[in-house]
């Protein structure tokens, strides 16, 4: 059936003062891939922790499926929405396979204990992310990007109407990147919808999402990526010159621009 969400004039401050973002509004319906793009600082993670009802903003609301964000309790929004942090700092050794059951807890009944079927679920998107080999290794023991995909692995075992992702592939391998992306087109074509920041412009380029920018505290254009991001867009986002190429059927960002001098 898919998931509506719907961002209506929200602004954010954490202070109380200083706005980190003015008057947002937009409305998403899964399973479309949703890309924020937006230089360092602009407020991307504090707009996505507004969305998951983590931090409350000054004015506006948050609709999902046409009700009230701060109307679902945690148990019932995490049917709905998983949500992957940027960075996550593991406190204690559990191993990887119970980090990811852990992602049933919301579908699991209240008091029970995860059984045969969490676990197989578990270990499934450990096999379908390709690291079944990293169950058993305590969670501190393993690299920054495995932890991203045993993040993704739980996450996915919530399943979830919508995945909310911050920087999802941040550190991520060049191979890991490319299958990433190619795994949120899966997502999405089998109905799973994907929110995610990036800065890579290539990301939403490859995803043809509709993509969304912020700058400046404004979210400043939204719209499909293939008409959002020009090189006038881009360079006016990151001041550098940038320009978007053909290569064979793909569109890449080419920053310092093609067949200039690299500034
Ligand atoms: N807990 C906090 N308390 C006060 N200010 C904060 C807090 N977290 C973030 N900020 C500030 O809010 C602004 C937006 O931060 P945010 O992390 O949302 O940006 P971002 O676009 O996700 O950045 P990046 O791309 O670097 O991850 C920044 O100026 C940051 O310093």
């Amino acid at each position: 059936m898919g998931m509506k969400l719907e961002v209506r004039n929200l602004t954010f401050s954490y202070d109380g003062s200083r706005k980190i973002f003015e008057d947002i509004s937009f409305q998403y319906h899964s399973p479309r891939v949703f890309c924020i793009l937006g230089p360092n600082g602009t407020g991307k993670s504090t707009l996505l922790r507004c969305m998951i009802n983590e931090l409350r903003a000054q004015s506006g609301s948050v609709f999902i499926n046409d009700a009230q964000a701060g109307a679902y309790n945690a148990r019932e929004l995490a049917r709905i929405i998983a949500y992957i942090p940027q960075n996550h700092y593991p406190a204690f050794p559990f191993p990887v396979l119970d980090i990811v059951m852990m992602g049933r807890i919301s579908r699991m009944g209240y008091l029970a204990n995860p059984g045969k079927m969490e676990r197989k679920i578990a270990m499934e998107k450990l096999e379908f992310l390709q690291i079944g080999h990293l169950k058993d290794k305590p969670y501190t023991d393993i690299s920054g990007g495995e932890r991203q995909l045993v993040m993704l692995a739980s996450a996915l075992a919530q399943e979830p109407d919508l995945l909310i992702l911050d920087e999802p592939t941040a550190h991520l391998d060049f191979g890991n990147q490319y299958r990433f992306i190619q795994l949120v087109k899966r997502l999405a074509a089998n109905g799973t919808g994907v929110l995610m920041t990036t800065h890579f412009p290539d990301h939403p380029l490859e995803l043809n999402s509709l993509t969304a920018i912020l700058k400046d505290g404004k979210m400043i254009g939204i719209g499909n990526s293939e008409e959002l991001l020009t090189d006038r867009n881009l360079t006016d986002l990151y001041n550098i010159r940038v320009s978007v190429e053909s290569v064979g059927r793909k569109r890449i960002c080419v920053p310092g621009g093609f067949h200039e001098e690299c500034i």
